[in-house]
């Protein structure tokens, strides 16, 4: 009996993988993005690295490209042998591809080692999940775009550290493996019996079971891995990975320690996501995923009225819950301040609040304005006074009427940077009135201002009307971004640098309160460093947010964190192009 090995030629690793087949039918779980598989499982939130752990408890663990000597896909994959987590020898970029990097010794009181060493020593059983490039699964699965697929659930049956060549070095660096076991009660794998796959032992070596190796250096036992002999995997010992005082050239694994052991778990986590449809709808768990049943397809959030399979279009509509701004009023967005900070380094200054009369005996509203470095730009917090509540009121209200039935399309769009594999949607959902704006969809998401909904022609009239009392001037504005964001939601730092933009942007907060922050620009870091936090103002409902000239864009960033369900409408000037 021969066992294919992950570094051996000819094995799965070499020779560019020798075709495999195509999987004949779907896998019951798998996603085109690492978003969609960070969203719609619980067990899998991590978008870097192959190890995902709450609480130092390993939920996922992803096998991907990277396999180091001695990976092993066997028994038809229920006893799995991976390298566990972190300092990989590569990774890949978006942008540039795969690139190698340093390949540092794994530790066991490495974050992740730590964690599945505790899986290992409490039998606590966790969730495999598979990438296409993961190169022992017997079948092709980018051919078929599965990039991601859910394996099933394993248990830790054993966990040791190997000495292993360092591919970018000639030395040797500390591997810590695990030997991954199938969780019986899930009944047999899902996926079939590769024709001519990798072989297994025909029967499970019932009952024999070699003793551990005991260090005559640290005392410490060790499990018998490899047919060659035993020895201390102790990697603190001065014994560690040596036979007869040397390091052993080539290893296989003893057929004992390859043995199947079938065990049962009381309770298993679920596999596939449960939607939160019970909860209100504005809260996050009605977000982000979606498990179609036709398909196995994981698909995120995109659509606002519903959950849509991205690939096969199985969708649910979801009937929204009405909001009311009052919900929210209890909301603080930090304990830290109630309405503005500034760091005492940045050259901000604040000038005594202003209150202007709306006229008409509509009541007041007041002005607070804060002046950048070098008056390169102002930014005005402008706040209705108790008359405009009702106005205020109505036009969230018009808001979610118009989203829930579809007269307004809200969505979210994918990001056009970012280094995450697949597609990455944005993590607010958006739709476009006026001039086509480059960061949310373009002209795919634009709808002409004069046929914008109601909802989006009464926030630009709000704004409008604000604007102008507030820096005593008529601007035009030709486009109006509204972003709705569910709790937990929330627009990451960015600044508003469009071609062609106007020098006043302008938004209406609706529903609940936000903190906005600003930090200097990357390429602008003036006197504070360049990830700090410069000013934060929090935006509460009917607040109106001016940002006045080039500079604020051109210097600096600003990101939005809303305490939970929230809608801004933000109105800007871009030369049509
Ligand atoms: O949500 C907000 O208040 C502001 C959104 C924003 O910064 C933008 O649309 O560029
Ligand atoms: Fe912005």
């Amino acid at each position: 009996m021969r066992v294919l090995l992950a570094d051996e030629p000819g094995g799965p690793v070499h020779a560019g993988l020798t075709a495999k087949p195509r999987l004949p039918r779907y896998p019951p779980i798998w996603a085109e993005s690492r978003q969609e598989i960070c969203e719609c499982l619980e067990y899998f939130r991590s978008y870097q690295g192959g190890v995902y752990s709450k609480n130092d408890v390993v939920k996922g663990y992803l096998l991907g490209a990277f396999a180091a000597s001695r990976d092993l896909f066997f028994h038809d994959g229920k006893l799995i042998i991976s390298h566990g987590g972190g300092k990989s020898e590569n990774f890949v970029d978006s942008r540039a591809g795969r690139q190698l990097r340093l390949a540092q010794d794994q530790t066991a009181s490495d974050k992740s080692v730590r964690a599945l060493l505790r899986n290992y020593k409490e039998g606590r059983p966790l969730v495999l999940l598979a990438d296409d490039q993961y190169a022992l699964f017997p079948f092709d699965l980018s051919a078929s775009g599965y990039t991601y697929i859910v394996l099933g659930i394993y248990w830790i049956s054993h966990a040791w550290a190997e000495y292993q060549p360092a591919p970018t070095y000639s030395s040797h660096i500390i591997r810590w493996k695990f030997a991954f076991q199938w969780c019986q009660n899930q009944g047999s794998p899902w996926w079939p019996i590769a024709e001519g796959g990798i072989a297994s032992l025909p029967e499970p070596l019932a009952g024999k079971v070699d003793p551990d190796f005991q260090c005559e250096k640290c005392s410490q036992k060790s499990p018998v891995v490899y047919k060659q002999s035993g020895m201390c995997l102790n990697p603190d010992c001065v014994g560690f990975w040596k036979t007869n005082g040397r390091n052993p050239e080539s290893l296989e694994y003893s057929e004992e320690f390859l043995r199947f052991q079938p065990r049962t778990f009381k309770i298993l986590p679920s596999l596939t996501p449960t939607l939160g449809a019970h909860q209100t709808t504005s809260s996050y768990s009605c977000c982000p995923g979606w498990h179609c049943i036709h398909c196995g397809r994981l698909s995120s959030r995109f659509k606002w009225e519903c959950w849509e399979c991205s690939h096969c279009h199985a969708y649910q509509p979801i009937e929204w819950k009405m909001q009311n701004a009052k919900d929210f009023w209890h909301l603080q967005p930090t304990n830290e301040f109630t309405d503005f900070r500034i760091t005492r380094n940045s050259g901000i200054t604040k000038c005594l609040p202003n209150v202007i009369d709306l006229g008409s005996g509509r009541g007041f509203m007041t002005r607070q304005t804060f002046v950048l470095p070098s008056n390169i730009g102002r930014i005005h917090l402008i706040t209705g006074g108790p008359l405009s509540v009702r106005e205020v009121d109505e036009i969230f209200q018009v808001y979610q009427q118009q989203a829930s039935c579809g007269e307004l399309k809200l969505q979210r769009y994918p990001l056009r940077t970012h280094k995450v594999r697949g597609t990455l949607l944005t993590n607010y959902f958006s739709q476009n009135s006026g001039e086509p704006y480059k960061y949310v969809g373009e002209a795919a998401n634009s709808v002409p201002l004069a046929q914008a909904p109601n909802c989006v022609q009464a926030a630009l009239d709000m704004i409008k009307e604000r604007v102008h009392l507030a820096i005593n001037s008529r601007l035009q504005f030709n486009e109006v971004l509204t972003a709705a964001y569910l709790a937990n939601q929330k627009m990451s730092f960015h600044s508003d640098d469009e071609k062609g933009l106007g020098p006043v942007v302008a938004s209406l907060s609706l529903g609940s309160p936000a903190v906005m922050h600003f930090r200097h620009h990357i390429t602008a870091a003036g006197p504070s460093q360049p990830n700090e936090i410069v000013m934060s103002l929090i935006l509460r409902h009917g607040n109106v947010l001016v940002m006045e000239g080039h500079g604020v864009q051109i210097h600096f960033e600003h990101n939005v964190i809303p305490t939970d369900f929230r809608i801004a409408a933000t109105a800007r000037w871009i030369t049509p192009s």
